[in-house]
């Protein structure tokens, strides 16, 4: 959760330029010096793609006076009032909440609602409004821990809550009057048909009937071509066991007022929307609109990232399972390159901005002898770049194994600025460059070296989630429900330090989460590889 600064080459924590401005920070952050002006370029080439929005940056301006003695509650207050989540109240002022119908002990499947709603004297499972959980638990004593995350020079303790994910005991929306949908958007993950499984069933225990699915992402909002599809837990018992949406996804798609229009025709009073950063930017859009418009709609998010890239999460669903699949192409690599006369295996994994993937694969392995990140600059050539290191191991034992994520080193390549219809840049093919250089490289020297290439992408986001993954999801689209009903919107739902918590969706957007190369994980990956400094 943190950022690089580009002026002035310092790790930066994600979070701490809402309350100060950098320029007071930096003497408290741990000092990371990158060795020359190329691998400065790199790494402010790096930052300009995953530093906060200019909003942000001028938000980071005001700087906290330490020397106000209450500069902690206000510290406190503000942080609270950033991470208060909207609710339908705040605009429909007369809405007035009913007993929750989400009441596992006393209802029978078929139970429905026409004698009134089930009463919740026997049912306790209800979270309240007011719980929190702690965003933070680390106690940092000095701003050059590993990782540290410092409000001020003494590493101050402040409290950082945020409110707790769950059913709630009353609710703002009757059942019978809901039209709910859902979206996938974006790139696929392992764990968007499990996410659509739970949030289907949950609103049918609601007393829900009407479900649908909007098919192929916003598109299906628009394209007159497609249809919604109804959704019941008949349709989606089996879902979870494939991968892929059973709803299809896609980029690009209607702006957002014809988002609205669409949803006003269809009547669809709760959205549930499962993407990244640009999809969830589209659902805090759609929230506003509703809000404008003064639409009596919720609009809940669950963030579905393979690449891990969302701010303030523990993991999102479908890395887990994208960490172990990435293990099979490890392992192949690894027996191509061990089983060669001087065979060289390079693996590229997803991550365009962040190397979460290519870092937990290769510490999880134990096969990777050079991991190559986004967040962390590397020279190919000279004394100390990742060729002569190539040479050094196949010297020493015969074989190497190299992974790199997809993002890395993407100043080596030629820029073609072209964008995917949703306007992410489309990266070169690192992996394929690498590949090209090595053989290069041991040609020019006239010693052979025999480079295998795997690039398991598609394979790997295809994969139906994994046991550890399908429980998130299953809590996630739980969640999502539970918030929709309590009359949450503008809100996504996620897993903090183990526990379940709504957060507003700008917080988590403002841009994209990247491994922090001081941190403890990074520093794992480095012991666990043996590899030294590329610069
Ligand atoms: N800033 C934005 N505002 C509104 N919609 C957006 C924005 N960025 C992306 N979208 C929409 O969100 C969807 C998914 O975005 P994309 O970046 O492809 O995937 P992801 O959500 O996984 O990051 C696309 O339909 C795209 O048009
Ligand atoms: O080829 P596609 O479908 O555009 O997807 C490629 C991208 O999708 C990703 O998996 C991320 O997708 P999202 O932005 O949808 O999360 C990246 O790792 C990769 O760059
Ligand atoms: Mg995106």
């Amino acid at each position: 959760m943190e950022s690089l600064s580009p002026a002035i080459g310092v790790v930066v924590p994600a979070r701490v330029p809402h309350f100060s401005s950098l320029r007071t920070l930096t003497p408290l952050l741990p000092i990371w010096r990158p060795k020359s002006n190329r691998v400065r370029r790199r790494i402010r080439a790096h930052a300009e793609n995953t530093r906060p929005p200019s909003s942000a940056a001028s938000a980071a301006a005001a700087a906290i006076d330490y020397s106000d003695p209450s500069w902690k509650s206000k510290f406190q207050e503000e942080f609270e009032s950033r991470y208060d989540i909207p609710h339908l109240t705040d605009v429909i002022h007369d809405a007035v909440p009913i007993p929750s119908t989400f009441c596992l002990r006393m209802r029978s499947p078929t139970e429905d609602f026409a004698d009134g709603y089930p009463s919740d004297e026997k049912w306790h499972g209800y979270i309240s409004n007011n719980d929190r959980v702690l965003l933070k638990v680390i106690k940092y004593s000095s701003p050059t821990s590993a990782g540290a995350e410092c409000i001020d020079s003494d590493c101050t303790w402040v409290e950082q809550w945020v409110h707790r994910a769950g059913p709630r005991e009353k609710i703002y929306f009757k059942p019978e009057e809901v039209k709910a949908a859902i979206v996938t958007c974006g790139g696929l993950c392992p764990g968007l048909n499990d996410v659509i499984r739970q949030i289907v069933i949950t609103l049918e225990i609601y007393g829900v009937k009407k479900i649908v699915g909007i098919p192929f992402g916003y598109r299906g909002f628009a394209d007159k071509d497609l249809r919604e599809m109804p959704l019941s837990r008949n349709v989606v018992q089996n879902a979870h066991l494939s991968g892929g949406s059973l709803l299809g996804v896609s980029r690009g798609g209607p702006s957002v007022s014809d988002i609205v229009d669409s949803m006003e025709e269809r009547g669809v009073n709760m959205l549930f929307v499962l993407g990244g950063n640009g999809t969830h930017a589209g659902a805090n859009a759609i929230h506003n609109e509703c809000r404008k418009r003064r639409l009596r709609v919720a609009v809940v998010g669950v963030p579905k990232t393979i690449d891990n890239d969302i701010l303030l999460m523990d993991k999102t669903f479908g890395f887990d399972t994208a960490v172990e699949e990435a293990q099979r192409a490890i392992n192949s690599a690894y027996i191509e390159a061990h089983s060669a006369y001087r065979g060289i295996g390079i693996v590229k994994l997803m991550g365009r901005s962040s190397g979460f993937i290519a870092m937990h694969a290769s510490l999880a392995s134990g096969q990777i002898d050079i991991c190559l990140i986004p967040e962390v600059p590397f020279n190919l050539r000279g004394p100390h770049g990742v060729l002569s290191h190539l040479k050094y191991l196949l010297g020493k034992k015969g074989s190497a194994v190299v992974c790199i994520a997809e993002g890395a080193g993407q100043d080596f390549l030629l820029e073609t600025n072209a964008q995917d219809a949703s306007g992410n840049i489309v990266l070169g093919d690192i992996g394929v460059y690498l590949q090209q250089e090595i053989k290069r490289y041991f040609n020019e020297m006239g010693t052979p070296a025999d480079v295998k290439y795997i690039d398991p992408t598609y394979m790997i986001r295809a994969v139906r989630a994994n046991a550890s993954d399908g429980i998130l999801c299953a809590v996630l689209g739980q969640n999502a429900v539970h918030g929709a009903f309590a009359g949450y919107s503008g809100i996504t739902v996620g897993i903090c330090n183990t526990h379940y918590v709504y957060l507003p969706i700008p917080e988590v957007i403002s841009y994209p989460r990247v491994v922090d190369p001081n941190s403890r994980m990074w520093h794992r990956c480095l012991t666990s590889t043996g590899q030294p400094d590329f610069v």
